[in-house]
């Protein structure tokens, strides 16, 4: 019997439609797909010498829309929860499509704040793209128009997407902004700024804090006459969506006393920072502002700072993680910090708090302002830092994921993606070598397609994730088969819990191991 099992997840791993059927995974060299390009030779054995069958990782199979790509949070919480749960977007969807807002108390009281106010307003934050991945423009515009309606004053701050969208989505999106403002004289564009400064998730405060000068002060930052003139100006001197430098109307002058900021982006771990450096943070301790929103929903045991919520996540504390401790196994979460969330607070689907026997270790990701200039990332450290926890053996379930394929795949760099993806080649052979040699069992899987498909069919630069399946393969001394057909990211963790030799858990998707 193994000491345990390692679940490796090669974030943004995907298996394009044209290979789903063929073997090996990368027969020929496609000018997309980096996979097919870069030396590979490891990768190409596990899959030609070792069982694995495919998943998959978008949609209905992970909650979200039909049709939608996945993500890295949708992925992780489908694979903690061993289970298909309705994921936040499409809570908001529902709440905003069904009216929600006139039957919120939180709505309510807003209203009451802001209603035939001349003097306050709502400014409303959110992403200017429809991928789903953190919100939905339209979301915002729904909200923008129910207050508008209400007779509250709106200042729209828009947060150009750039990487689950096309790279210049927003002067298409900014286009049903202008629509909607025409209709109302009481919605204006107050900012409009790139995620990269808004959006940051590993501790880059002095993005956070650009983004914030521009959003609570309307000063210090480039201005604009016309919003959609500036991201013209923006793509002219080769700066995308993702970029776009904080900047605010001319006539913006920031938030006021009294005023109330609503968030529209549903997913937590990128825009942590932001409501952080709004409640807790010297930048905004002059100003009194009444009520802080936002969509993103922390569990009871997290940390909201003084935002409320109107939705909550689906409560599942069945997750994979709970398990183990019920069955007082040891478990290790490791990845880099950009991928924090994931192996943490996702895979444990909303729970911030470590299980008791639940051990976690994050390595500092490069300080670099994209990953392109690093591919590597902190692989060779996660990998070395793994490999002495497991040959120390004190784990019987263990969860990496390394983000090299994502990461560098949203830079769009193809060079540098072919170079992630032999590190993540290179690490993988020596994780395997370790976990042989410590005797683990290995599951090498992935969350969602991202580098498969660099390039659009009109040979555009494409950033986003992708709908594609995702493969599982098993790394480890037992003949075992995989069952081949319409298995999906929820079927992990009964296939976890059947080389751990645990019982099956009946409310959780069968294994994908065949009897
Ligand atoms: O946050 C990001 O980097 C992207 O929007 C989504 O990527 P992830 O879901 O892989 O984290
Ligand atoms: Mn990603």
């Amino acid at each position: 019997m193994s000491k345990g099992v390692v679940l490796c997840i090669l974030d943004g791993f995907g298996i394009s439609h044209k290979h789903r059927l063929s073997l090996p995974l990368f027969p020929i060299q496609e000018k997309c797909n980096p996979l097919s390009i870069a030396k590979v030779p490891y990768l190409n054995h596990l899959f030609s010498t070792r069982e694995y069958t495919l998943l998959h990782a978008s949609g209905e199979h992970v909650g979200v829309q039909q049709g939608v790509m996945g993500n890295s949070e949708v992925g992780h919480t489908t694979i903690g929860a061993g289970n298909v749960v309705k994921q936040v977007g499409v809570r908001v969807e529902e709440f905003i499509s069904q009216d929600g807002m006139n039957s919120s108390a939180i709505f309510t009281q807003l209203k009451a704040k802001h209603m035939h106010n001349s003097i306050t307003d709502c400014h409303v934050i959110g992403i200017l793209s429809d991928a789903k991945v953190h919100g939905s423009i339209y979301h915002t515009l729904a909200i923008a128009e129910y207050l508008a309606k209400n007779q509250c004053n709106v200042v729209l701050h828009l947060v150009t997407d750039g990487r689950d969208s096309k790279r210049d989505e927003g002067l298409k999106m900014i286009k049903f902004v202008y629509i909607l403002c025409s209709k109302f004289n009481n919605i204006r564009i107050g900012t409009l700024a790139g995620r990269y400064y808004a959006m940051d998730r590993d501790n880059r405060w002095n993005r956070t804090e650009q983004y914030c000068k521009a959003l609570l002060y309307g000063k210090q930052c480039e201005s604009f006459d016309s919003a959609m003139r500036k991201l013209e100006e923006s793509y002219e001197v080769g700066i995308t969506d993702e970029f776009v430098v904080p900047c605010a109307n001319v006539n913006y002058n920031g938030v006021k006393n009294g005023d109330s900021i609503i968030i529209t982006n549903y997913r937590i771990d990128r825009i942590r920072q932001l409501m952080q450096l709004i409640s807790e943070r010297h930048i905004a301790e002059n100003i009194d502002i009444n009520m802080k929103i936002c969509f993103a929903p922390l569990s009871a045991d997290g940390k909201n700072f003084d935002f409320i919520t109107p939705i909550n996540r689906e409560s599942v504390t069945n997750t994979i993680g709970h398990i183990m401790q019920e069955h007082k196994i040891p478990q290790l979460r490791i990845s880099e910090t950009e991928k924090y969330a994931h192996v943490t607070y996702f895979l444990n689907c909303g729970r911030e708090t470590p299980y008791a026997l639940e051990e976690r270790i994050l390595i500092p990701s490069p300080k670099v302002p994209t990953y392109d200039l690093k591919p590597e990332m902190s692989a060779y450290e996660v990998t070395r830092v793994l490999s002495d926890s497991l040959m120390r053996g004190e784990y019987g379930f263990v969860c990496v994921n390394y983000p090299n394929l994502d990461m560098v795949g949203h830079t769009g760099n193809f060079q540098a993606a072919v170079r992630a993806c032999e590190v993540i080649d290179h690490c993988l052979r020596e994780l395997v070598d370790v976990c042989t040699r410590n005797e683990y069992e290995m599951l090498v899987c992935s969350d969602h397609g991202n580098i498969e498909e660099m390039l659009f069919s009109n040979e555009e630069i494409n950033t986003q994730h992708t709908t594609n399946v995702v493969p599982l393969c098993y790394v480890g001394n037992r003949a075992i088969t995989f069952k081949k057909q319409e298995l999906g990211l929820a079927n992990i963790a009964n296939t976890v819990l059947e080389l751990l030799h645990l019982p099956s858990e009946l409310r959780m998707r069968e294994s994908c191991i065949r009897k």
